[in-house]
């Protein structure tokens, strides 16, 4: 699926007629800033050369915002224009050709009134569907009207997001609640306000009141250990999960009597009681993502490879843990082949930085190219994306993603922080978070950068060694 539930939250249709003199541009960006989740360029009778910059334009905004970007009806538009997909109503191109047009990484939204058109869509390989007109509507006067007892049969006969429509303002959505819709398009209760941003932010708050509910909180597991100065491991781990719009859940692996400067002890626990806490929450709360951070010994790594496979885990992030930033061994020597046989097959992805990245490879890493090569033999050996991370590198903060035999970078920054305790546990529960949250691999990385130096730059100052970030940071 291209296309996930909160995607369709506030979902944005633009509108000519509303433009009053200012550019669609600026006005999409208004509703951007006000929150909407997804956005839809119509146009009815516009020039196509036209039709085509202003597609060109507004993708490049939504994308700057990870905001998905549709082009209503013109599939051949969508293509020039690099769009995320099209929105086709039951009198444009069937949904099969459309797919046919497109492939199958592009976004396809088909308008409904009936389950059986619904249905339909759905088979025919729609991401998402359009109900309505919920209301009486003046964008699209052709129109009849939808109950809402309908958009609720077509939400329980579906798996695909669905997005209500059609007269849609932010006092007629509460009718809307327990319907099983992901969420509403509108065009003038945005674009037809004097202040859209406003409106939209609105319009938000009163979906996600109404709307937001049924959607289940995504859930995550961190199977770590204790830092008891709370920068790195689940204490790390559980705060960067709340910033990052996911419930986390811990097991615990090991405590550690650990501050800004270093680890003077460590206490692992049995593993009978490790599996004893990872079956306390898989047997209650299934997590949608499984972050596997310090453990110090191979009879660990075991039991962890053991549950995950019973539990048939999902979306499992490896954060190979070796050694503190404070220098203190977290993994014992003998405990690196369980961890390479038995935890990094399992894992969607690997995250060890640059030592682990040469300690998991066996080769010296001096440059950008020797991180490739360390992450080509890591992913190859073991079946696994591998994101080298570049913290410790000194000019810059690039991590190196290597997966199915490709690879790209995640540009970073580098911020004058000596304070860079528990970036390795935050990044890697980040990114956990975001594939829980359904976003793809390089959604989830990018995201997690983006959070991982918001937290940075925060200049979180502790302690009288490398210090905590600020993990109370939020991304927008
Ligand atoms: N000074 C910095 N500025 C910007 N990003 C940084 C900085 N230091 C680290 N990072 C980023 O933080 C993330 C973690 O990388 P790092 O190499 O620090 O992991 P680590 O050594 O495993 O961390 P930890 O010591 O917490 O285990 C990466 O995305 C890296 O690019
Ligand atoms: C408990 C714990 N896990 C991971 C790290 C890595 O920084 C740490 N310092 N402490
Ligand atoms: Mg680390």
């Amino acid at each position: 699926m291209n296309c996930r539930p909160e995607d369709m939250l506030v979902y944005a249709v633009t509108d000519r007629a509303w433009l009053k003199g200012e550019s669609l541009k600026d006005q999409v960006e208004k509703a951007l800033k006000g929150g909407v989740t997804f956005v839809q360029l119509r146009e009815k009778n516009l020039d196509r050369r036209l039709f085509l910059e202003e597609a060109a334009t507004i993708k490049e905004l939504c994308d700057s915002f990870h905001v998905p970007f549709v082009i209503n009806d013109d599939v051949e538009i969508a293509l020039a224009s690099g769009a995320d997909g099209v929105h086709v109503g039951q009198k444009d191109m069937d949904v099969k050709e459309a797919r046919r047009r497109l492939g199958p990484g592009k976004i396809i939204g088909v308008s409904c009134k009936t389950v059986e058109q619904a249905k339909a869509a759905e088979a025919g390989g729609a991401d998402y569907l359009g109900v309505g007109a919920m209301y009486p509507t003046d964008t699209k006067s052709d129109t009849s009207q939808v109950t809402v007892e309908t958009l609720k049969a077509i939400c329980r006969a579906v798996d695909i997001p669905v997005v209500a429509i059609g007269g849609i303002r932010a006092d007629r959505i509460q009718p809307l609640k327990g319907t099983g819709a992901d969420g509403v398009a509108v065009v003038s209760a945005i674009f037809g306000q004097p202040d859209i941003e406003a409106a939209a932010r609105r319009l938000k708050e009163t979906a996600e009141m109404y709307l937001g509910r049924h959607r289940r909180r995504k859930t995550v597991l961190t199977i770590a250990g204790s830092d008891s100065s709370g920068g790195a491991g689940i204490q790390a781990d559980l705060k960067t999960m709340l910033a990052n719009g996911v419930y986390g859940m811990s097991a615990i692996t090991a405590l550690t009597a650990q501050n800004t400067t270093g680890v003077s002890g460590i206490f692992p626990v049995t593993p009978e009681f490790l599996a004893m806490q990872i079956d306390s929450v898989f047997s209650d709360i299934r997590p949608d993502a499984v972050k596997i951070g310090m453990v110090s010994s191979g009879e660990l790594i075991r039991v962890i490879a053991e549950r995950l496979s019973y539990y048939k885990a999902e979306n499992i992030v490896v954060d190979p843990v070796m050694i503190s930033t404070s220098g203190s061994r977290l993994l014992d020597e003998d405990a690196v082949g369980a961890l390479k046989e038995l935890l990094l097959p399992m894992a969607a992805v690997a995250t060890p930085n640059i030592p682990e990245a040469e300690v998991l490879s066996g080769i010296c890493i001096r440059s950008s190219e020797d991180m490739v090569r360390a992450a080509e033999i890591i992913s190859r050996e073991y079946g696994c994306a591998v994101l080298c991370k570049g913290g410790h590198r000194l000019n810059d903060a690039n991590d190196l993603l290597y997966r199915d035999g490709g690879f790209c970078w995640f540009m970073g920054r580098r911020i004058d922080n000596p304070n860079t305790h528990g970036t390795g546990c935050t990044l890697s529960s980040a990114i956990a978070s975001g594939l829980a949250r359904g976003y793809s691999l390089e959604q989830a990385v990018e995201r997690a950068k983006e959070y991982l130096s918001g937290a940075l730059e925060a200049m979180l100052d502790l302690g009288s060694g490398s210090g905590p970030m600020d993990h109370g940071f939020q991304i927008p």
